[in-house]
């Protein structure tokens, strides 16, 4: 079983608008309201591929009942911490003249030293049955350090993935995980490093086993300390990129499960159900045709152990 965590969830509100235009206002059809934040996302995708998961979160408030509503109805299992603190919102304004998704994260509220704890417990427990472990997205301001390497630790003696941001990036990797998934800004702003490469290779200097540094609408690097690879379409797509991310996630996470580790088909996956994921208009989902874009991909292998400062032309 797949367990995602998912300490800062977020209802995400997703409208689709013919053209943005900075400063003036809209009229869109009724939005999209679904239970989000990455964890849910990466529980949902591996749940409409039949994989066993369950997701753990927090909920609270208004949109907090909202959330479990929603989830609820989904199907997919999941596990709710209850927080004093509302769950936050998410929104995404899709353009659908440009293709173009922009996004508003509020930074949610943080839960008491004594949820925090439950919260933690529930990890605990969940991730003893684990398979694999996620721990995905951000954390509330003034959630407490210890708890990103907790829950780490909660899933020792099993693949642990980590798809964050900030300082917590750099703390999963010195906790040694399997995989961690960051994208080129967030890489860049975690190390102070220009060169995606070299951020990658700090993590894996760090104690992190695999990077999967995703690149948008170029693809997908996989890095370890013996390999460098780099898959892509031949067309980028067009689309809706809110949750692709948490679809690379969900294709790491089930292939450990299956027990494949092998860089090459997790980056090969990886890619295919992101892309596929920007073929759908919400996140949490991605397109039947995954295998399609799959056998599409191109992939390069590049001379890993040689290359350390420059990113491949
Ligand atoms: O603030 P975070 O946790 O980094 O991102 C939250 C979020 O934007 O990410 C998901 C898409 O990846 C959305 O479902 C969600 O609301």
């Amino acid at each position: 079983m797949i367990v995602t965590v998912t300490a800062n969830p977020a209802l995400d509100l997703t409208w689709e608008i013919d053209r943005i235009e900075i400063g003036a206002a809209h009229r869109a059809d009724t939005g999209a309201v679904r239970a989000g934040g990455k964890g849910l996302n990466v529980a949902r995708v591996a749940h409409a591929q039949g994989y066993p998961v369950r997701a753990v979160t927090t909920c609270g408030g208004a949109t907090g009942a909202e959330l479990r509503a929603e989830l609820e109805a989904s199907g997919v299992p999941h596990l709710l911490v209850p927080v004093a603190a509302p769950t936050r919102r998410s929104v995404a304004w899709v353009d659908r003249a440009l293709g173009d998704t922009t996004i508003v994260n509020e930074r949610g509220a943080n839960p008491s030293a004594d949820e925090w704890a439950a919260f933690s417990d529930v990890v605990r427990a969940e991730a003893a049955a684990a398979s694999v472990l996620v721990i995905s997205g951000s954390f509330p301001p003034g959630a407490p350090p210890t708890l990103l390497p907790e829950l780490i630790t909660a899933g020792a003696g099993r693949p642990v993935i980590v798809d964050t941001s900030g300082p917590a990036l750099l703390a999963a990797a010195d906790a040694g995980v399997a995989v961690l998934k960051p994208n080129k800004a967030e890489l860049a702003e975690a190390t102070g490093l220009a060169d995606p490469i070299a951020g990658a290779r700090e993590l894996l200097r760090r104690g992190a086993g695999l990077v999967l540094l995703s690149l948008g609408a170029d693809g997908m690097y996989a890095v370890t300390t013996d390999r460098l690879l780099r898959a892509c379409l031949p067309e980028p797509l067009a689309g809706n990129p809110t949750g692709a991310g948490d679809a690379a996630v969900a294709a790491a996470a089930t292939l450990l499960t299956d027990g494949t580790s092998d860089p090459e088909s997790i980056l090969r996956r990886a890619t295919a159900w992101s892309a596929a994921a920007v073929l759908m208009p919400l996140a949490g989902e991605i397109h039947p045709t995954w295998r399609d874009i799959e056998r599409a991909l191109i992939v390069d292998t590049f001379p890993a152990p040689t290359h350390h400062l420059e990113e491949p032309a």
